[in-house]
């Protein structure tokens, strides 16, 4: 069995070239704008959504067929045309530049594959088959999104924010260890629970760390 080194990929003001410009392309370059990458779509033809992107200044578009040469300078690359003989032009160039490919029809020719991904603000879950069919990997994530509610995206932005304040204010490093623990833990998803997921305010995290130090 193929066993994948799951990361957390900073592509941020980085080059992602996405050749292509279908169904799969428009839901590669989705992704990569999430999480604010320079994105090139190089394909005659784009989807509605992506063309709607283009227009908007979210992507550069290539309107022609893709051509070897096309990947110099791009941290990552996917191939995703509907046809076989370009994928592996674009799987071979990638290869022979050593960045990072994702090839929609052969994946085993690049050297990483998508998750099916749930976001909840900070919270981020990839769910991955291996390869072994994507559509579970999809149907694990949706349950997951019934476990995961949209609370967990204020409870991660609070639970930053405590971080953030007991790191400033606690010096002793067991004393501080201890409230970042149990910050952490799921008394504080409870008590935030009760408050209807509203964030606390400063003043609130600083009581809060003042009444936890004491115990
Ligand atoms: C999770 C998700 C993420 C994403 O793409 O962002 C994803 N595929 C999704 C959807 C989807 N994929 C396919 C269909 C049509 C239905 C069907 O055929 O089943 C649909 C449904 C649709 O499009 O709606 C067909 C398909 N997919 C691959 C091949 C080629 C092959 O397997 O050899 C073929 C056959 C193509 C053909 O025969 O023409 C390959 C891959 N697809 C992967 C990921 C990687 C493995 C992930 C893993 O195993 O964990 C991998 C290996 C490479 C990669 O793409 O990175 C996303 C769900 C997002 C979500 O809903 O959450
Ligand atoms: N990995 C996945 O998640 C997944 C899911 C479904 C399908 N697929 C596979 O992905 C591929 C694309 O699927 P799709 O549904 O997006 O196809 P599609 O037919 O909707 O789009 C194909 C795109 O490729 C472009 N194209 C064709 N030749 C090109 C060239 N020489 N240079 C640049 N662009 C070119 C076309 O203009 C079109 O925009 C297929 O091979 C399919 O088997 C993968």
């Amino acid at each position: 069995m193929k066993s994948y080194m799951p990361i957390m990929l900073d592509c941020a003001g980085r080059v992602c070239v996405v050749v292509g410009g279908g169904r799969v392309a428009e839901r590669k370059a989705g992704e990569l704008l999430a999480c604010c990458a320079l994105v090139t779509v190089i394909s005659p033809r784009i989807t509605p959504v992506l063309k709607q992107r283009h227009e908007q200044g979210e992507l550069r578009w290539l309107s022609r067929k893709y051509a070897p040469g096309d990947l110099e300078g791009a941290f990552m690359a996917h191939a995703a045309t509907n046809d076989p003989e370009v994928n592996r032009s674009v799987a071979e160039e990638a290869a022979g530049r050593g960045i990072l490919a994702n090839v929609a029809d052969r994946p085993e020719s690049g050297n990483f594959i998508h998750p099916s991904v749930l976001r909840r603000g900070r919270l981020l879950i990839a769910v991955s088959a291996s390869g072994a069919g994507p559509l579970a990997a999809s149907t694990i994530r949706r349950k997951l999104e019934e476990q995961f509610g949209t609370e967990y995206e204020a409870y991660l932005d609070c639970l930053y924010e405590m971080r953030k304040t007991i790191k400033e204010q606690v010096c002793d490093p067991a004393a501080r260890q201890k409230l970042l623990k149990k910050a952490s833990g799921p008394d504080m998803l409870d008590a935030l629970r009760r408050n209807g997921f509203a964030c606390w305010s400063a003043e609130r995290i600083r009581q809060w760390i003042d009444d936890n130090q004491e115990e």
